[in-house]
């Protein structure tokens, strides 16, 4: 495994010449009202009745009103990284702190697959192998999932995968996400975590069987158990590492794509979790709940 810290970032676009309206340079949406403010710069008429260019306070109501949730208006926050660096763990914590929904693309996969859904054998196999599902199935479960829940502030773990998902995601529900959230790690040690998630001592297996025993439901009960101990399909080292060459190849350039936007917060997740949450939590304190 090498060591993978920084994607290789695009080259970032040129300044935004002045008077270009471009929606993503220099505004700031106020997560509260979703009111945009910025210092957009305007021609004005300055003294002698000259144009200049001139920095003005812009208000103006974010333009979210035909997104899919009709006029309701949400923030929705990317959370980003390679497999294992730590995306769901820290979403939990952001949820606790922030009140914000954690929506995880592959957490609604699985349950889709569970569900018995048509889809669910070919969504079951693409995990397995490490790919990408299609989008429409990916971005159905997600506009289900936000418009079934009341919150207005959602973090999408794990999505869009590839710059296919971050467009469809766009032209389908008219959300662009307030930022994206990206956990960089090495690779190294996203399979170290990884391995670990999958491991369950003999002993925990030896205890489960005691316990079977004991209330008498071994031939039912037991291997239901070792199915749920076994943990992640996905989490073997073969699968790993097609997933990192799949985030390589597919999901960087969705974080340089952003980044070219300067929406990426870049967090350092190598780092013990509490010391990932405090970087966390710097970036979210703009989203603090009101006490
Ligand atoms: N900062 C950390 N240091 C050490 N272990 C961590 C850290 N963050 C998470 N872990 C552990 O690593 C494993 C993977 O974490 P987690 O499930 O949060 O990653 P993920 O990015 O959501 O993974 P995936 O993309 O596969 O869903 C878990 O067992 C978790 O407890
Ligand atoms: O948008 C998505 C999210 C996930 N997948 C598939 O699911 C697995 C596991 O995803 P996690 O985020 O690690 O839970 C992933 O490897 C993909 O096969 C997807 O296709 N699209």
């Amino acid at each position: 495994a090498t060591d993978r810290p920084t994607p290789q970032h695009a080259p970032r676009a040129p300044p935004t010449p002045p008077c270009d309206p471009s929606p993503w340079s220099r505004r700031r949406a106020d997560p509260s009202t979703g009111i945009r403010f910025g210092a957009q710069l305007v021609r004005r008429r300055g003294a002698m009745g000259t144009v200049v260019d001139a920095p003005a306070v812009v208000t103006e109501k974010e333009v979210v009103a035909e997104n899919m949730l009709g006029d309701k208006k949400v923030t929705v926050v990317f959370v980003l990284g390679g497999p294992g660096s730590g995306k769901g763990t820290q979403c939990s914590n952001i949820v606790e702190h922030f009140g914000f929904t954690h929506l995880s693309a592959g957490d609604l996969l699985r349950a889709e697959i569970k569900s018995g859904s048509e889809n669910g054998t070919m969504i079951e196999n693409m995990i397995k192998e490490g790919k990408i599902v299609p989008s429409e199935v990916t971005i159905k479960l997600l506009q289900q999932a936000m418009i079934k829940n009341e919150n207005d502030k959602f973090l999408i773990d794990g999505f869009p995968r590839n710059e296919e998902n971050r467009a469809a995601f766009e032209n389908v529900t008219k959300i662009s996400p307030a930022f994206v959230l990206f956990f960089n790690c090495s690779e190294e040690e996203m399979e170290r975590r990884l391995l670990g998630r999958n491991e369950v001592s003999f002993f925990t297996y030896v205890l489960m069987f005691g316990l079977c025993i004991l209330i008498k439901t071994t031939l039912f009960l037991f291997p239901t158990i070792c199915i749920i101990l076994q943990g992640r399909v996905d989490d073997n080292i073969e699968t790993i590492r097609k997933r990192f060459k799949v985030f390589v190849e597919s999901s960087l350039p969705v974080i340089e794509y952003y980044d070219a936007k300067d929406k990426v917060k870049k967090i350092d997740a190598a780092k013990p979790i509490p010391e990932v949450f405090e970087d966390v939590k710097a970036i979210f304190a703009p989203y603090a709940k009101a006490t």
